[in-house]
């Protein structure tokens, strides 16, 4: 199914030979696998070229396969491994490559055309996506828009149009194969770096983590002993099963015995549930429990998950760099302190990466991979990579606080307390039952450490008012009453009991309220929908027209991933960056401006300059709006 010989003594051709059209059966995978394996492993073979017998290249998946289950190797992990291979390869493409045969292309680090050869990605047409690859390789080969039209439409290109596309390197009306040789002849000495479309850099295999998580109450409890006896929290329970429900040996670290045997028990517990779900057994050899740090000295990668607390992480990652081995990989689980800070007090901040798992870390799909400035490529990918591993939705964000999706929260926050304050107590749900959630202690422990509240702060001097902007202190007041949300059985609601989920307004809340507005003289009023919309969706994605000028997003669609699988952006109206195309540009800018002049003092309102930017040149779709910005973060 796969014919593999030695030409020009150091070049390893791999001939398909599935007639009529080479289609990738389960015989041919198995034997593009044996052949790479060969190829990568012969010290005389020096390059690969992939051709297809026949005058075809590859036409795709076997559609006399499609009947039965899938059989044989699967396509992805071989399509990456050709990608991943330190030798060039390079693919001869004659007649058609189309679907999976494209796919194949793709992982290439080469292509040759032949000037009647036809390329496409017809799956669409058989009502699936392409779904080896090429729907992230290339839009990473040829911008979105381009590649969207190609995967929307199913379209064969020419050889030509595919050449001034960018996604081959030479068309030829010789014979493509001979041609490939030739090619992959002078790419031997060439940098594979930059011609792996899907990662710029190899991801390191992970075998072995460390999770580490210090609860709330141990930090109270064993403050001399921070960073020496860490405990296993409900982060890092969520993320020892994670690793270990996909084959990673795990090692859980907990502060002492007794909690060392709850956080077993548990994690066991979650581990045998998530098994019996699935139907297959518990993988529970890959997992150790310890209370020594000297057991992480041989781990490949830590994962640290305690208190967000800054002064405890930066002591847990000073003991880190004495016990681990210089090469282990560091990651932080912070939901937006300062990963660089982090790095800085490592032996090894090219090896340092946030990864900010959601809570429960075993459910949620998002993870956000926070690249510091100084992380390393390979770092990075190596986040990604196992993100990728776990069945995370990973997006690369840059290092500020609250990243990409809490930074988000803030403005969106403000506008829902803001509009508390000044009427109806109005939403059954949203925000403020998304706070009970999450524990309003959270957002309060923040504040006091950027000094907006807390007992050195006079909050009637000015009232209303911190760091010259507008404050609203009604959720400080809400948490000074021990209202933390779900987890105490009150909160902006109250519950059945603690940890109740049943929300119902509370009376005293109401109280509150009505106490707060007499004391400052507010006239509550009724508040549209419209205006309750606006406010706090048009301040969300303004701040995201703000991160994407910053470079801490790549682009509007991560911003996009991020509040769907993170935050519980309704799937429906694509994110609040598409959200904010199709409201339509002009109107969210129009909207903006006039809240912020009724609200000068509210700076989160007030339109971003992309957003200007964008609206002055026509609003052009989401796909286009990476071409207006000019920051753009080196590792995004
Ligand atoms: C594994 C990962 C999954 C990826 C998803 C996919 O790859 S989905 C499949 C994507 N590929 C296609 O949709 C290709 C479908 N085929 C065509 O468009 C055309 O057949 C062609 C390749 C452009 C050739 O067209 P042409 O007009 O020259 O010939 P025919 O249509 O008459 O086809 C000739 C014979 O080839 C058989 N054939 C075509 N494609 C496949 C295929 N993918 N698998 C198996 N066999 C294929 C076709 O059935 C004809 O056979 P006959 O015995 O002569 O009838």
């Amino acid at each position: 199914m796969a014919r593999y010989e030695l030409v020009k003594r150091s070049v390893a051709l791999i001939t398909l030979t599935n007639p009529p059209v080479n289609a990738l059966s389960s015989a041919v995978r198995h034997a593009i696998a044996k052949s790479m394996e060969c190829a990568l492993s012969d010290p005389k073979v020096t390059a690969v070229v992939i051709c297809g017998e026949n005058g075809s290249f590859c036409g795709g998946a076997d559609i006399r396969e499609f009947a039965g289950p899938l059989k044989g190797p699967p396509l992805v992990p071989l399509l990456d491994a050709i990608e991943a291979g330190e030798k060039p390869v390079v693919a001869a493409i004659e007649g058609v490559a189309l679907g999976g045969g494209f796919e194949l292309a793709l992982v290439c680090h080469y292509r040759i055309a032949h000037s009647k050869a036809r390329l496409g990605l017809p799956e669409v047409t058989l009502g699936i996506l392409p779904a080896a690859g090429g729907t992230q390789r290339l839009p990473r080969l040829i911008g979105i828009s381009a590649a969207l039209e190609l995967i929307t439409t199913g379209r064969h290109i020419s050889a030509q149009e595919a050449l001034k596309l960018g996604i081959v390197d030479q068309v030829t009306e010789q014979n493509a194969c001979e041609v490939a040789v030739e090619f992959a002849l002078r790419a031997v000495a060439k940098p594979l770096l930059s011609r792996r479309v899907s990662m710029p850099c190899k991801p390191r295999e992970i075998r072995s983590a460390a999770v580490m998580g210090i609860k709330r109450e141990c930090l109270h409890g064993h403050e001399q002993d921070l960073g020496m006896v860490p405990s296993l929290g409900t982060m890092g329970r969520g993320i020892a099963v994670c690793l270990a429900r996909v084959g990673i040996s795990v090692i859980a670290v907990e502060s002492e015995n007794k909690l060392l045997e709850t956080g077993r028990q548990m994690v066991i517990g979650m581990l045998e549930r998530d098994a019996k779900r699935r139907g297959v057994s518990a993988s529970l050899n890959l997992l150790k429990f310890t209370i020594s740090l000297q057991d992480l000295k041989d781990v490949n990668l830590v994962i640290e998950a305690v208190f967000e607390d800054m002064a405890l992480k930066k002591r847990v990652f000073q003991e880190l760099s004495k016990v681990c081995r210089p090469a282990t990989l560091f990651c932080t689980n912070t939901s937006g302190l300062d990963v660089d800070a982090l790095a800085g007090v490592t032996d090894r901040p090219h090896l340092v990466v946030g990864m900010h798992f959601f809570s429960p870390a075993h459910v949620m799909k998002l993870l956000e991979v926070v690249c510091g400035p100084r992380s390393s490529s390979e770092t990075i990918a190596t986040a990604m990579s196992l993100g990728k591993r776990m069945g995370k939705v990973r997006v690369a964000v840059g290092n500020c606080p609250g990243f990409v999706g809490n930074r988000m929260l803030k403005p969106y926050i403000d506008q829902a307390t803001f509009l508390l304050e000044e009427g109806d107590f109005g939403f059954a749900m949203g925000v403020f039952r998304m706070s009970d959630l999450a524990g309003l202690d959270v957002g309060w422990r923040v504040w006091k450490e950027s000094g907006l509240t807390g007992s050195d702060v006079d909050p009637e001097n000015p009232p209303r008012r911190r760091q010259g902007r507008r404050y609203c202190p009604i959720p400080d007041m809400v948490c000074e009453k021990g209202r933390f949300g779900q987890k105490t059985g009150r909160g902006w609601y109250m519950y059945d009991k603690r940890g109740g989920t049943n929300a119902k307004p509370d009376p005293l809340i109401q109280i509150l309220l009505e106490t707060y507005r007499s004391k400052y003289g507010i006239q509550p009023h009724n508040i549209s929908n419209q205006e309750i919309i606006e406010r706090c969706l048009f301040a969300l994605a303004n701040e995201g027209f703000r991160i994407l000028e910053d470079g801490i997003a790549a682009r509007p669609e991560d911003i996009d991933v991020i509040y769907l699988f993170g935050y519980g952006f309704p799937r429906h109206r694509g994110g609040p960056m598409f959200y904010a195309s199709m409201v339509g540009l002009e109107r969210v800018l129009e909207r903006l401006e006039h809240y912020h002049q009724a609200h000068p003092d509210v700076p989160h309102l007030k339109p971003s300059p992309l957003l200007k930017k964008l609206v002055a040149c026509g609003s052009p779709p989401v796909q286009k709006w990476r071409e207006h910005i000019k920051t753009m973060h080196s590792h995004l």
